[in-house]
């Protein structure tokens, strides 16, 4: 199945990730149940009030109000002990269709007015040891269901009920963090041994679908935005400066995901790069979050894109490291079972000096267990666009083959139907003051033939690259 980067999209048959939630309470949250207990308005046990709460909502009209306008710890806190049952494991195998176990709900919250908990269909939620948890689930039913909360919130003061601001604000800045099965992680080992390595954030969180408000930023309140530093056909990726650790990081903020499906796509790229953890050549993923409809990834910070470069004079020696540079992400990337798939200078970063490969919203699995989406077109082969997936980390190979000529040739690639022709094809012009041995790899890089093309470990190894080694 192919998805057109950019244009029309055609989805992929994304294996659907089943649900199961860990449902472990922690000392901490136990402990902060019993401090906001104090906050019932009446004198009896929360259990009872509960009781009560959820037999007068239990038809979803909404009628909550009066007496029973209080809060409750988990409405606070979204603790898991209304939410989620004990004993649950991370699936192994999360495709929902095969998932033949009931989503675990609550038998009493569910009565409430919040009644949006688990779904059979998609998100697997776990709740982690020491963060807030509720099981609401992010898709386009969500609005309807705020609007309706929105319109019980309304009812409740009228009635002389009373929820605090607060309260409306935690609730919408805690959701669940999912813990999803990562898809581009080949087997369960690689979960175990903790594939984000140094890195903070290990699940991304879901906001709901809108901010407002009293709701809070999490990117305004945890970082200071500098400055915009690129922008991307899906994205827009900003300078920023994290409050707390205070250190510089880019935050790559996707345009506004309104469907579900939008929003699994997207996630596909942080969980590309969770999966495939640190490597100096690759750029560093340090945590990700829905926010106001959009996904935000913190990423490291570069200088600026190999694009910037293209336009200038480069020396050999300067493509030869640069070349030598991506190779080794990319034989990284791929001993990693994954293809990139989108290889170009605008996505190849410069770090004092050092190349990063960025950008992974196009990437897949080699062994095409996920659907593959061509990246662009100017530096794809013509296998991809005949939609032949056999060699996919060929592909790769192809692209940084275009990005180092277009870098030699010190203009960016044209549209331009000839051009593409010959390059596809495979047939390089003369490239007057470079050496032979780089026009020679250069060509096999570019071959038709993917099989005729070397590996990344190959390039890598290449003699040619004994002149910048040591
Ligand atoms: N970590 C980073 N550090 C510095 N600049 C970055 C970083 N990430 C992205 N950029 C800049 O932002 C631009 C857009 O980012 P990116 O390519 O990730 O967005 P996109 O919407 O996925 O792009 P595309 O149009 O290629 O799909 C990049 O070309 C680069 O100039
Ligand atoms: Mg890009």
């Amino acid at each position: 199945m192919l998805e057109k980067k950019g244009g029309g999209r055609v989805m992929g048959k994304r294996k659907t990730l089943g649900a199961e939630i860990d449902t472990r309470r922690t000392k901490k949250s136990r402990e902060m149940e019993g401090t906001f207990s104090l906050l019932q308005f009446d004198n009896r046990p929360s259990s009872e009030l509960r009781k009560e709460l959820g037999t007068a909502c239990v038809d979803g009209d909404g009628d909550c109000g009066g007496e029973k306008s209080f809060i409750l710890s988990q409405d606070f806190f979204c603790t898991p002990d209304y939410i989620t049952p004990d004993n649950q494991n991370l699936m192994s195998g999360l495709d929902s269709n095969k998932d033949q176990s009931p989503c675990p709900r609550s038998p009493v919250k569910l009565n409430t007015v919040k009644s949006k908990r688990c779904r059979q269909d998609s998100f697997t939620a776990r709740t982690p040891t020491s963060t807030w948890t509720s099981n609401h689930r992010v898709d386009e039913q969500e609005n309807d269901e705020i609007m309706v909360d929105e319109k019980i919130q309304a009812n409740q003061t009228e009635k002389g009920g009373y929820v605090s601001q607060t309260a409306v604000a935690l609730r919408s800045r805690v959701m669940p963090p999912p813990c999803l099965k990562n898809p581009y992680l080949m087997n369960d080992s690689e979960i175990a041994t903790d594939p984000f390595r140094y890195q903070r954030s290990k699940c991304a969180s879901f906001l709901p679908t809108s901010i407002g408000g009293g709701g809070l930023s999490r990117y305004l309140t945890d970082f200071h935005e500098i400055q915009q530093i690129g922008v991307g056909n899906f994205s827009r990726v900003f300078k920023v400066l994290q409050r707390i650790d205070g250190c510089l990081y880019a935050v790559k903020c996707t345009k506004k995901l309104y469907l579900d499906s939008e929003r699994r796509k997207a996630m596909m790229e942080v969980q590309a790069l969770a999966a495939l953890g640190f490597h100096e050549n690759v750029v560093g993923y340090y945590n990700s979050w829905f926010e106001n409809e959009q996904l935000y990834i913190q990423l490291e910070l570069c200088d600026h894109s190999l694009s910037k470069k293209s336009s200038l004079k480069i020396s050999e020696r300067e493509i030869l490291v640069i070349m030598h540079q991506i190779a080794k992400a990319l034989q990284f990337v791929h001993e990693k079972g994954i293809a990139h798939l989108d290889v170009k200078p605008d996505n190849i970063y410069i770090k004092n000096g050092v190349c990063k490969l960025g950008d992974f919203g196009c990437a897949t699995r080699l062994d095409k267990s996920l659907p593959v989406e061509e990246g662009d077109a100017r530096y794809m082969p013509q296998e991809i666009l005949n939609e032949n997936y056999e060699h996919l980390d060929k592909v790769d190979i192809f692209s940084l083959g275009v990005t180092v000529y277009e870098m030699i040739r010190g203009s960016p690639l044209t549209e331009s139907r000839n051009q593409s022709l010959n390059i596809k094809e495979g047939k390089l012009p003369l490239l007057p003051g470079h050496s032979l041995q780089l026009q020679q790899l250069l060509k096999t890089m570019m071959d038709r033939d993917p099989t005729r093309r070397p590996s990344a470990r190959e390039v890598m190894e290449h003699p040619m690259f004994d002149r910048i080694r040591g």
